[in-house]
C-alpha cells in the first residue's frame, strides 16, 4: 500500500464519522456560505510572483516540519509578505491540519485561500465552502474520470475554484477538464516521494493554454520560480522552504525580494 492509499483509506472512514456527526447542520449555519469568492486563477494571472504559500505543520515525506508556528501569525505574515494566495492543508492525521485552520485563515487574511486536502467526496466541497475556501484541490492520482467530473462540478456549483493536480502525462491525458480552472504539477512523486521539477517542464507544453499553470513541491530557489516561468508557469505552490522557518512570513517576504531583484 503507498501512503496515498492509507490517506485515501483513513479519509473514507473520516468523512462518513463527520457526516454522521454534523450532518448539513454547519452548512446552513454558515455565514460565510454568501461570501463572494475570490479568484485564485485571476490572483495568480495578475501578479509578478505567483506565490502560493502554504500552512503545512508536517508530511508524510518530511514528518515534524513546523508544529510550533502560529496559524494566524503565519497567515498574516504571508500576506503581508505579497503572496498572492495562501494553502492551508486542513488533513489532521498525515499532515496535522484541520478545517478549524481554515477557518482561522479566513477570518485572518483577505487573500485567496486554497483549500489542501485529499478530496473524495463532496461533503469535502460544501465543507470547503463554509469555512471560507476560495478554491479547492483534486488530484488526480486517487480520483477515477467519473469523481473528477462529479466533484469539479459540484465545485463549480458552489463557486469554488478548482484547481487539478497531476503527476504524469497519463494523469493529465485522463483528466477531463471541463470546470477545471487551474492545472497543477506536482513535482513531488506522492508514491515515492522524489522530488524533481523536470515533470513541470515536461508536461507544461501538454497542458491546455485556458489552464492557469501552477508547479507545486519541492522550490526553494528564485531561479526555478524565474525558469517555470518561461514554461508558462502563473503559479507556484511552496510549504516546506517558509514553513521550516521561525517565522515562514519573514522567509517568504525575503523569498519574494530575491525574486524580484
Ligand atoms: O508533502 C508530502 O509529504 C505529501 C505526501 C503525500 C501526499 C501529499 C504530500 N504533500 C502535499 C503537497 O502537495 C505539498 O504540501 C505542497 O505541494 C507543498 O510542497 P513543499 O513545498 O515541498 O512543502
Amino acid at each position: 500500500m503507498t501512503i496515498l492509499d492509507h490517506i485515501v483509506a483513513y479519509k473514507k472512514k473520516e468523512i462518513a464519522a463527520k457526516k454522521e456527526a454534523y450532518a448539513m447542520k454547519l452548512f446552513e449555519s454558515s455565514m460565510l456560505f454568501d461570501r463572494p469568492v475570490i479568484s485564485l486563477a485571476t490572483a495568480l494571472k495578475n501578479s509578478d510572483t505567483g506565490i502560493i504559500a502554504e500552512h503545512k505543520r508536517r508530511s508524510p515525506s518530511k514528518s515534524v516540519i513546523n508544529e510550533k508556528a502560529d496559524l494566524p501569525d503565519v497567515v498574516s505574515g504571508y500576506q503581508e509578505a505579497r503572496v498572492s494566495a495562501i494553502s492551508v492543508l486542513t488533513d489532521t492525521r498525515f499532515f496535522g491540519g484541520s478545517i478549524e485552520d481554515l477557518l482561522l485563515a479566513r477570518s485572518t487574511v483577505t487573500i485567496p485561500l486554497l483549500r489542501k486536502e485529499f478530496i473524495i467526496d463532496p461533503y469535502q466541497l460544501f465543507e470547503a465552502r463554509a469555512a471560507g475556501a476560495d478554491a479547492i484541490l483534486l488530484i488526480a492520482a486517487i480520483l477515477t474520470k467519473e469523481q473528477l467530473s462529479q466533484l469539479a462540478t459540484v465545485a463549480k456549483s458552489l463557486q469554488l475554484e478548482v484547481l487539478l493536480e497531476v503527476h504524469n502525462e497519463e494523469e493529465l491525458l485522463r483528466s477531463p477538464l471541463e470546470n477545471i480552472d487551474l492545472l497543477g504539477v506536482n513535482n513531488r512523486d506522492l508514491k515515492t516521494f522524489e522530488v524533481s521539477t523536470d515533470i513541470s517542464k515536461e508536461l507544461a507544453s501538454r497542458i491546455p493554454s485556458h489552464l492557469v499553470k501552477v508547479s507545486e513541491s519541492g522550490l526553494s530557489h528564485p531561479e526555478t520560480i524565474l525558469e517555470l516561468r518561461e514554461y508558462g508557469y502563473n503559479g507556484f505552490l511552496m510549504g516546506e522552504h517558509f514553513m521550516r522557518e521561525s517565522n515562514p512570513g519573514r522567509s517568504a517576504s525575503e523569498f519574494i525580494k530575491n525574486l524580484r531583484s
